[in-house]
């Protein structure tokens, strides 16, 4: 599927994905009113992935809401995912009262890692603001599934610390991981940043972003409880790349940079890699292969 903010915006990118062999779709983070986002040039793409600094621009949940409530009488036998960002408990709570006030009934994608809205910082970093988050959504919506979209961690201890605040809820899953946020690409020719916000800085996807990715996946695969399914998201180009991500422990895995940049016939190409890397190896299904990675212990 997509990764939430690639090919969710708008109910064209919303038509592109239904339409596609993408088994389902999550849309584009809603914020309690809606955003015109960061000014533009606020996305760039490169050999290597992309920088974006969008600054979650979206039309707000009932415009989401009300496609889905379409797509699931035209799809019924789809989950479909919307994805929510408040920029505090508070707001979480009255997204989720918008949701459990309406027909939506799939999963609910929590967004604590947003890298780019300028004087909020991504909620995933502070510990604390997590538990506490999590002890009031949880308090009061249970109904619905609902997992988190995680930043990237880059170092073993917070893997632990934030494995054991997770590891205390009714979490559908985790999703990681989100851009590396504020990192800086140039043109070394026009000696000038690629893009507008933030002087340049801007989460960080694609093959940059593959080894924190895979990393995030088989670290807190090791770390939750089973009950918690894993999203693997990052760096996703090519089969190989959806393989390693389910090596890691992904249980489903999501695709922004290449969707991007390929569009919805990604999708396409991206399973029959896998089917293949799968046929070459004498794996019939998933369960084969998913969360075996061997380490050299
Ligand atoms: O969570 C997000 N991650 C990103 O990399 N960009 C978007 C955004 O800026 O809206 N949000």
């Amino acid at each position: 599927m997509n990764a939430a903010g690639v090919c969710d915006y708008t109910r064209a990118d919303l038509d592109a994905m239904q339409n596609s062999s993408a088994a389902s779709f999550v849309t584009k983070s809603a914020t309690v009113s809606p955003r015109e986002g960061n000014p533009e040039p606020r996305y760039r793409d490169t050999a290597w992935g992309s920088i974006n600094s969008m600054g979650l621009p979206n039309f707000g949940l009932s415009y989401y809401l009300s496609y889905v409530s379409q797509a699931q009488q035209e799809q019924p036998e789809k989950t479909y995912f919307v994805s929510i960002s408040g920029f505090s408990a508070e707001d979480d709570v009255a997204l989720l009262n918008q949701i459990y006030q309406s027909d939506f009934n799939g999963i609910i994608e929590l967004n604590l890692s947003c890298p780019n809205v300028v004087g909020k910082p991504q909620t995933g970093y502070d510990f604390e603001t997590v538990a506490h988050v999590l002890d009031t959504v949880f308090a009061q919506f249970t109904r619905l599934p609902l997992g988190v979209k995680l930043p990237p961690y880059f170092d073993l201890v917070h893997f632990d610390q934030m494995a054991a605040i997770l590891n205390r809820y009714p979490l559908a899953y985790v999703n990681s991981v989100n851009s590396i946020g504020n990192g800086l690409l140039v043109n070394p020719h026009s000696e000038t940043v690629l893009i507008k916000p933030k002087h340049g800085l801007g989460g960080i996807g694609g093959a940059y972003l593959k080894p924190t990715a895979l990393a995030n996946v088989f670290a807190f695969r090791q770390r939750l409880k089973p009950e918690i399914q894993i999203i693997g998201t990052g760096g996703v180009q090519s089969g190989v790349d959806v393989f390693e991500h389910i090596l890691c422990g992904a249980d489903m895995v999501q695709v922004g940079t290449a969707l991007h940049q390929e569009g919805v016939a990604v999708f396409e190409r991206l399973t029959r890699e896998l089917r293949n890397i799968m046929a070459g190896k004498g794996y019939r299904k998933i369960d084969d292969f998913k969360g075996k990675l061997k380490t050299l212990d």
